[in-house]
Parts: structure tokens; sequence; C-alpha cells
């Protein structure tokens, strides 16, 4: 059980907001188009799990994001517009319905006391379409009724509102007080119910059937066809009962603090989660940030021992080369977007179960590049993919008979100023009640030992599997 401090009083002047409203509607009567009305409230810091738990429905689109690590928590619940779609310039479309809604969303935040700007939630599949069952859009991307941020020193909510000429003003303001007194007095504990583990399990690529698809790639990188190619496995499993989004959520992050946790919900009772040590990109101001990560190695069960596998991960020829192949990549594209990377010294990225070669990139990116082109350019990467893109891509969909779905695909958020964080959706779930697929891969490259990498998507499965209750 967790307890956090009680929220108090907020300060929000509804006299003030009502004043406000009223000119927004005189806007939106003048453009004769709906306007969004953002409104941040400085709460006292809560733990938007806790929130999230109370208040997403099922029957919602929802996000939640947090690195414990870092202390950042975010949730978004409830869509006060939303657009989900399928193909090839999905990228762009979802950057056209941003700049469309930005343009009509207007702060109430006089003082400008708050950097916290509003945010669109994303969520996109690995291939350009998904089949016909799979239950999440090729692109989703939404302007939440309520975003929640806490960082390590303030918690902001923000109501976001629509109003057109036929708001009926006097009767939303009593609702928002009501909503928003209702947010900051959830009770900021929580037991986590008792769930005894009766999980089933199966591989839908059964684990000697992904043996020979490895053999069968070393053999077309031998052959010169590709240099590396990302390889996945699709776990299904059955429980008794349903699922607890809470609880996963909550163990995932406590398993994992230096990893992203999310979950995004597809209004229709499905949830895609997991917990990602990899970020694809992070903007802030300007700056642009991105995790080159590729090479594995499982960590020790001795200091020593675990001391030894981080050395001959740092001096493989073979992990060498495989997480080079994602840094080249990377460099690359940036540069067709004139973006010129700094490259920073290699280290690793310690988790739980797992260590990796990680290179920090970081860039400076010009005003007029937006976050979803450097994401629509590096989508996917190596590190999901392979090298060279197309034909690894081609090799994917020949041999994995599962839908990637938003497995490895990019899922984060872009605010009104273009501030960004998108990770790459590995070591994930799709959750559908008391049923679930686990996903997570590993890259294959000359010299890879299939028993190896076979070990080490398991490792990665063992670790959601533990999670799930
Ligand atoms: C593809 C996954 O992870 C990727 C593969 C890695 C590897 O093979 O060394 C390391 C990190 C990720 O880039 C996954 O976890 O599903």
């Amino acid at each position: 059980m967790q307890v956090l401090p009680r929220p108090t009083n907020i300060s929000l002047d509804y006299k003030e907001l009502y004043q406000f409203l009223l000119a927004c509607q005189q806007k939106s009567l003048l453009k004769n188009k709906r306007q969004f009305i953002s409104i941040p409230i400085a709460i006292e810091q809560v733990d938007p799990l806790i929130i999230f738990e109370n208040l997403a429905k099922q029957e919602q689109l929802n996000f939640y994001f947090e690195n414990k690590g870092k202390q950042e928590a975010i949730a978004a619940i409830d869509a006060v517009a939303q657009l989900q779609i399928e193909g090839k310039n999905r990228f762009s479309k979802v950057q056209n319905f941003i700049k469309t809604c930005t343009e009509d969303i207007i702060i109430f935040d006089k003082l400008n006391k708050f950097t916290t700007e509003p945010r669109f939630f994303c969520s996109f599949s690995f291939f350009d379409t998904t089949e016909a069952d799979y239950p999440f859009a090729a692109a989703t991307v939404f302007l939440p009724c309520w975003q929640i941020v806490r960082d390590s020193d303030r918690t902001i909510l923000i109501a976001n509102i629509a109003i057109d000429p036929n708001t009926n003003l006097p009767a939303l303001i009593p609702q928002l007080k009501s909503d928003i007194s209702k947010i900051v007095t959830i009770e900021q504990q929580t037991n986590k119910y008792s769930f005894s583990h009766n999980l089933h399990t199966k591989d839908i690529a059964d684990t000697k059937k992904l043996q020979q698809t490895i053999l069968a790639a070393l053999t077309s990188i031998r052959a010169g066809q590709l240099n590396k190619i990302v390889l996945a496995q699709a776990l299904n499993v059955w429980s008794a009962k349903d699922f607890s989004l809470y609880n996963s959520l909550d163990n995932l992050r406590q398993n994992h603090p230096n990893c992203y946790i999310f979950s995004i919900s597809n209004s229709k009772g499905q949830n895609f989660i997991g917990a990602s040590p990899e970020r694809l990109i992070s903007i802030s101001d300007r700056k642009l940030e991105i995790d080159a990560l590729a090479g594995s190695a499982p960590r020790g069960k001795t200091a020593i021992a675990d001391k030894q596998l981080a050395n001959q991960l740092l001096n493989s020829d073979k992990e060498k080369r495989e997480h080079k192949v994602v840094i080249d990549f990377i460099t690359q594209h940036l540069n067709q977007l004139g973006i010129k990377p700094q490259i920073l010294a290699p280290r690793l990225r310690q988790l739980a179960n797992i260590q990796h070669l990680w290179t920090p990139i970081e860039a400076k990116i010009p005003h007029n590049v937006h976050p979803l082109e450097i994401v629509a350019q590096l989508h996917p990467t190596p590190a999901v993919a392979g090298e060279t893109r197309d034909i690894a891509c081609q090799q994917i969909r020949h041999y994995e008979n599962f839908e990637r779905g938003l497995y490895a695909a990019p899922i984060g958020w872009i605010d009104t100023q273009n501030n960004s964080e998108f990770i790459v959706g590995i070591r994930s779930a799709l959750i559908d009640r008391n049923r679930a697929i686990l996903y997570a891969g590993a890259g294959i490259v000359a010299g890879s030992d299939p028993a190896k990498e076979l070990a080490e998507i398991q490792l990665k499965l063992q670790a959601l599997l533990k999670a799930l209750t």
C-alpha cells in the first residue's frame, strides 16, 4: 500500500474562468469553429497512476507514461479531439491534425505561470497498415480531456474543453468544478488486489520454428542480402481472471525503474502496455536526444559475474557491429533532415534483467523540423527492424506469423510548442481482458548464436510475464 499526501484546495478562479469562456465562445462564433480551451491547474503532488486507475474507462482513449527513475509520470484520460488512420502518410496526417487543433487551442493561463502545455498523445503501429482484426489503428492521436503531468517537484492538471456557439456555459462551470474536485480528492492510496497467478502460455511463433527462422536469416546475411534483422516472438497468455491494468503497470514501474512504462487504450477494451528502455526521440526547447540501443547481455547473478558479462558485451565484435548499424542509420537519417547529430561515447544501459550497449545521440533541431518528421524518418530503426531497412521489413513480414501491431513502434506525445517524447514500444503486451499477447525480439547479425538469441527473447518475455497480474 502506498500513501501520498492528500491534495488540498486548488487555486482556480471560476468567476474569472467564466468570463474567459464567454470571450472564447464569442471567438468561436466569429470564426464559426469550435475552440479548445486548455485550463492548467497546479495541484498537490499525486500519483498519476492512481488517478488513472480511478478515472480511466475502457470505452475512452487513455494513455499512461512513466519513468520512475526520472520521476516523471503522465496520465491522459478521454479525448476532446481524436484521429485514427491507416496508411503511408500517417505521420504527416497526424502532424496536420495537431497543427489544425493547435490553431484552435486557447490557454487559460493569464500569468503564464505554467510551462506545461497541452499535449497530443500518439501511437503508431510498426507497419503503415494493420490487419483488419487488429484492435489498434496504424496511427492514433488525441487531445485528452484530462492531462496530469507529474515531475520531481510539481503536478499540473490540465482540463481541455471544446466550446462552440451552442455550449451551455452556465451548466459547464459547475460540471467542471465538480470533475476537478473529484480528481483532486481521489484517495492517494491503493490496495493492490490479490491475484492468484494461474497463467497458461503458448508461443505463437513456436520456439523451434523461431530457431529455424534465425538460421534462415543467418543464411540470408551470409549471402549478402542484408546485414541485420530483428526477429520477434509473440507469447499468448491466458488467465482465469481479467488482468488488472493498474497492478501490471505498478509492477512494471517497480520492477523496471529505468524504463519507460506505457499503456495506451483503444477505447474498445484493449490496452497495449510495456516497459521499454528505448527512447526514439525526446525534444525539449529544440534539443533532440536519441538513444541508440542494441547489443545485449543478461545481468550476472553476482557482482563479478555481472561485470564479466558487461565487459564481454562492451568488447564483443558481434555486439558492436549490431550496435553500430543503429548509430550509422540514425546519423544518416538525421542528416537527411538537415540535422547534424553529436554522437556521445558508448556506454552500458543496465536494466533489472538485461544490459545493453547504449550510445546517446544529441542535436539542436532547426525551427522548421517537426518532431513527427523525425519520427517518420527514423522509424523503424535497425534496433527493431534491421539493415537495409526495406529488405529487413520484407523478411520480417515473411518470417513472423503474427501481427506486430504496436510492438516496436513509436508511442509518445507532442505539446503545442513541439516539445516531444517518443519511445519504442518493445517489451510490450496487448491485453484483452483475461488474454494477453506478449512481444519481444532480438537483433540477428553475422555471428549470432541462435540459442543465445532465443534465450535473450525468453529473458525479455519473462520480465513481462512476471508483471502481469
Ligand atoms: C527488439 C527488441 O530489443 C532490441 C534488440 C536488442 C538486441 O538484440 O540486442 C537490444 C535492444 C533493442 O534495440 C525487443 O526487446 O523486443
